[in-house]
């Protein structure tokens, strides 16, 4: 590996008050947000919840309406986006189709005016960090979407940056590529020590790559922590439902989260009613789909499918340890 793997963490990231409003509407409102150096953060969270927003404030392609913006200390909060130490990759790689890898990755270094020999040495140090350095004088047409997906990583992170944003970076990528890659993204992250801030819809990939998983809803931060706080602890029944795997419970008490692999299937007459919809096989086992009389929808992760039949009414249960009080929904 040729980058210095053991450097101080970089990538301090810090959203102090910080609100976005585009004419009436807020996009973002008075987000607080602190990301430790060298963290790999995912922004999850339904279409306009202000993921994009913040991504952007980060990258200085939008200027917040009021708050601050640090990075690494320095308030970057109206930095020109080529002097704040971030980078950004995005959804379409974008890369530019007249010119080879090397010169995709070396552009941005041409544009600082640095020489040639230098500028390629850098590019070239980039393409071996993502495996790319055999093909550096093809042409993005030449690649397949993976290889093109790290060619635009190469050229992100040629400039040095602490953090690096991701806007959607998987979601054009085949099921199979995009595990794969993935798992690069992470291993990048480790390897080079700074911040990723990786914007995404899908709870699995935000389970599965960061450190910091910043749940969003409707421009506030609606639960943060590790993947393991959120998804064993959600804080709201929004928070159970949009990480999926949980059943929310409206008891007279209030509401409860518990795991679809936790929530047992009694006999009628015992625990929560509910009817059986239908059963799907799994794989690993059986889904089993039930709804209560108002409509409220559960599943139920079991190994077996006996003894189930649609439209016959069971009870649901769940042990003490296993059930999570939720915050009512603002
Ligand atoms: N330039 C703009 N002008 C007006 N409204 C905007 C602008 N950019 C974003 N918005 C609004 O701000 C809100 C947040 O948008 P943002 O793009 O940050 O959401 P998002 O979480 O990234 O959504 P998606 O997942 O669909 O990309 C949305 O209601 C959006 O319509």
């Amino acid at each position: 590996m040729s980058v210095a793997t053991l450097q101080r963490p970089r990538g301090a990231v810090e959203f102090i008050g910080a609100s976005k409003r585009f004419g009436a509407a807020t996009a973002l409102e008075a987000l607080d947000l602190r990301i430790a150096a060298g963290t790999y953060c995912c922004l999850l969270g339904p279409s306009g919840c202000g993921k994009t927003t913040t991504l952007r404030l980060l990258a200085g392609h939008e200027t917040p309406s009021s708050g601050d913006i640090l990075l690494d200390n320095q308030d970057i909060t109206r930095a020109p986006p080529a002097q704040r130490g971030t980078a950004m990759m995005f959804q379409s790689y974008a890369l530019f189709p007249h010119l080879s890898c090397l010169d995709n990755v070396a552009f941005s270094l041409r544009m600082k005016g640095m020489p040639k020999a230098e500028r390629h040495g850098r590019a070239m140090e980039m393409l071996r960090l993502v495996e790319m350095a055999p093909y550096a004088e093809r042409l993005p047409a030449q690649l397949s979407g993976g290889q093109q997906q790290r060619v635009a990583l190469a050229r992100a992170l040629v400039t040095n940056p602490a953090a690096l944003l991701l806007d959607e970076p998987l979601s054009a990528l085949d099921p199979f590529l995009r595990g794969r890659v993935r798992a690069e993204l992470k291993r990048f992250q480790r390897e080079l020590g700074i911040t990723f801030v990786h914007v995404t819809h899908s709870q699995d990939e935000a389970m599965a790559l960061a450190d910091l998983v910043v749940l969003m809803r409707a421009g506030r931060i609606e639960q943060m922590g590790t993947p393991f706080e959120v998804f064993d602890s959600p804080r709201t029944a929004f928070v159970a439902r949009f990480i999926g795997g949980h059943n929310v419970f409206p008891l007279e008490g209030g509401s409860i989260a518990v795991r679809t692999d936790r929530t047992r299937i009694l006999p009628l007459g015992q625990g929560y009613p509910a009817t059986v919809r239908g059963v799907e096989y799994m794989g690993t086992g059986f889904a089993v789909t039930l709804a209560d009389a108002a409509g409220e929808e559960f599943t139920v992760l079991r190994e077996t499918e006996e003894g189930l039949a649609a439209g016959e009414t069971v009870g649901l249960s769940w042990d003490a340890r296993d059930m999570r009080p939720l915050a009512a929904d603002a």
